[in-house]
Order: structure tokens, then sequence, then C-alpha cells
């Protein structure tokens, strides 16, 4: 049963019904990368161990539709932030086999997507795609999400953070507000319930000088039930203790 949306303070509308396939909407050029992507996939899956799903079918389901899901929504933040978003800077935080960075890149060129995993055999395969789908906007990290948010020169310098069946709110957001600058976004990709998730982040995002802004149902539905993306906006500067060491998030959460 679709949930009735929730808030949202930003202008987004999402569906919170079935809607037609987002794959049925793409470009020829698009559907080749993404066809590309999925050959990969399921060719490497062995080696790198990237994916639990069996067919292309489920692939295109699960994880691009899923990820298309997402980008009424990041839209709706580049409009409110800034614009057009050309020149935009977005971090996937915990991609994996490239989910949904990859996604977005392909969809939004003019977008520059940083995919950040902290396993190096999952890089060696995004690097393997970024150039067989000759993807000039990607740029692969392999490091801890804490790692990049305590280094001075990286953190405060992306304008919106991406994560999706990475670490619960409260975690994920001590692993990604600090990547943020000031008015940036992290747009969190979570199942039909996320409420009891964001209760549990409120001191985090208390501390880290974030909000929720929005809980919005998307037009992708799981065996859970439709699912959801929290937006969360950075409104003031993350003091300097945070993150902290690579672990401790996840072992003592804020
Ligand atoms: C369950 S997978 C999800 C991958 C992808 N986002 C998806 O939706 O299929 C979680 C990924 O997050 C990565 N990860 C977990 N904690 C991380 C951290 N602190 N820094 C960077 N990557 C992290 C793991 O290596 C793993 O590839």
């Amino acid at each position: 049963m679709p949930r009735p949306y929730a808030y949202c303070a930003i202008g987004v509308r999402a569906s919170s019904s079935p809607s037609s396939s987002g794959y049925s909407l793409l470009s020829a050029e698009e559907r080749k990368q993404f066809d590309t992507y999925l050959e990969s996939l399921f060719e490497y899956n062995a080696k790198f161990n990237l994916t639990a799903v069996k067919t292309r079918e489920e692939a295109q389901e699960r994880h691009i539709e899923d990820s298309l899901a997402l980008l009424p929504v990041l839209d709706e933040c580049v409009a409110e932030g800034q614009g057009q978003g050309k020149g935009l800077r977005v971090i996937d935080v915990g991609t994996g086999p490239g989910l949904p960075g990859i996604v977005l890149a392909v969809k939004r060129p003019h977008w520059d997507v940083t995919l950040l995993d902290s396993l190096q055999k999952r890089c060696k395969f995004l690097e393997e795609v970024k150039e067989s789908l000759e993807l000039k906007n990607v740029e692969v990290t392999w490091s801890r999400a804490e790692d990049v948010g305590r280094d001075a020169g990286k953190r405060g310098s992306w304008d919106l953070a991406v994560a999706r069946a990475v670490a619960p709110l409260n975690v994920l957001c001590e692993l990604c507000v600090p990547m943020l600058r000031v008015g940036g976004y992290l747009v969190a990709a979570k199942g039909p319930d996320p409420e009891a998730e964001v209760k549990a982040a409120r001191n985090a995002l208390g501390q880290l000088k974030a909000e929720v802004v929005g809980i919005i149902p998307v037009s992708s539905f799981g065996s859970h039930g439709q699912r959801t993306v929290v937006v969360i906006r950075k409104v003031g500067e993350t003091p300097r203790k945070f993150p902290r060491q690579a672990g401790t998030p996840k072992k003592k959460p804020l």
C-alpha cells in the first residue's frame, strides 16, 4: 500500500504510485550505456562480489530504476540550491558497484560525480565501468568516508551527497554531512518507513549542523513496499571534531 506524501520543505512532489518504468523513458544512448553497465556487473560479479541480484530484469528494476527514482528529488535540491547544476559536485558515499552514482552520471553528464567506496576491488570495477562507458564526469575514490570528511582539503566541498543501503541515518549523517558545503543536501535512499531512523538521527543532526527537510515517497517499489528518500540540508559549519575516526561513527553512533 503506497504511503501518503510525508512532508517536504523543498518543492518536490515525487510519485506515490507506481509510475511508468523509468527505463522505458531512457534515450537510446542512455539505454546502451546501462546495457553495457549491467553486462559488466554480471561479468565481474563473481570476481568482485558486486550484487546479490541474479537476473538482468531484477538488476534493471532493483538497481537502475531505484537509482533513477532519486533524480526528481536531486533535481529539486539543485534548483533550490543553485539553479541549473552545471559543474555541480555530487558524491555517492558507499557506492559499491556504482549505485546510484553511475546512473546519475549517465543521466546528468554536466554534474561532476565522485564515486566513493572503502573496498578497493569495487573501485577497480568502477574504473573499468568509467572507461567502458566513457564517463568523463566521474571520479572514483577508494577511501573511507570518515577520512574524506576529515581531510581539510576535501571537507565542505560537495553540493550533494547521495547514499543507498550504506548505514542507518544517524551513522550516515556523520559520514556525509561534513563533506557538504553549507546549504548542500544529503539525499538518502531509504525503505518505506524511515521515520524511526529520522527520530534516532535527531541528536546527530543537531551536532553536525543539519536538518531534515523532507521525507519523500519515490517511484520505486521494493519487496517491503514503496521506497522513500530522506532529504537533509546542511545549515551550518560542522564542528571540526566530526567525523570521528574511521569506524567510530558505526561503533558509537551520535
Ligand atoms: C550494501 S553496499 C551498497 C552499495 C550501493 N550503494 C548500492 O546501493 O548497491 C554498502 C557499500 O558501502 C561501502 N561502505 C560502508 N561503509 C563505508 C565507509 N565508511 N566509507 C566508504 N564506503 C563505505 C561498502 O564498502 C559497500 O560497498
